[in-house]
């Protein structure tokens, strides 16, 4: 079954999305772009939350804000967030510089800390970054939109293009996601490609994605993705 990452951007959100069945809690603050992240205090204090769940919780990624595609700068902020204690970091690969090279220079902390770049269905999504990622290192990756107010994912990428994405990374052995303004009935059509994960905010929250996290909305996503026929 295609998991859930819950995208939360407080502490009271990540108890309302581990209740609501989340695989994995990803903190981000929606408020500062697409992959907006949270204050260094913010995540230690949400690391030490997560560990007090214990066994059984769910995942925990976080995202390094979004940065210029400079090698050192996307280094240093992916430091920052793993230092942290967060055990997934996603980060964003533009299109404004090289994303190749940003790739290889987080090699050595793809060797300490699980990495997630995310590509950006808006922005073109090279398929050739996905080796370039396994090369380098990385746990997974993840198609999201960088732009949100563009239209979801299937207005900006074709399926096709989806399809062959999942494909590609699972046969390099990475995890795969699936973002990008996504609502519940974009869950059958997306579940097809069998992704690990599908990515949500906007859709779970009153008022868009700077809104309100509700707990109705996480379980309406929640049982869409148990039984994606029975929700299209
Ligand atoms: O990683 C998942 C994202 O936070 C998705 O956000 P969105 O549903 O508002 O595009």
């Amino acid at each position: 079954m295609t998991g859930l990452l819950a995208s939360v951007a407080t502490l009271d959100e990540m108890e309302v999305v581990r209740a609501g069945g989340a695989d994995i809690v990803d903190l981000k603050d929606p408020s500062r772009g697409a992959l907006g992240a949270w204050e260094p205090d913010g995540l230690r204090a949400a690391v030490a939350r997560w560990r007090s769940w214990g066994d059984g919780a769910p995942a925990l990624s976080a995202t390094i804000g979004d940065q210029p595609m400079d090698p050192e700068t996307v280094l240093r902020a992916a430091e920052a967030v793993a230092a942290t204690g967060v055990p997934l970091v996603k980060l964003g690969l533009f299109a404004d510089g090289d994303a190749a090279a940003c790739l290889a220079a987080l090699t050595p902390l793809a060797r300490r800390t699980r990495l997630i770049a995310v590509l950006f269905a808006d922005l073109g999504v090279s398929l050739e970054l996905i080796p370039a990622a396994a090369e380098a290192g990385f746990h997974g990756v993840m198609v999201d939109t960088a732009d949100k107010g563009a239209g979801a994912l299937r207005r900006r990428m074709a399926d096709d293009a989806i399809s062959a994405f999942v494909r590609t990374a699972r046969a390099r052995g990475l995890l795969t996601g699936l973002a990008g303004s996504l609502a519940a009935d974009d869950i059958a059509p997306l579940a097809r490609f069998e992704p690990d994960y599908l990515g949500f905010r906007g859709a779970l929250c009153d008022g868009g994605r700077t809104g309100t996290l509700t707990a109705a909305r996480v379980a309406t996503v929640r049982a869409a993705l148990r039984s994606p026929r029975a929700a299209a």
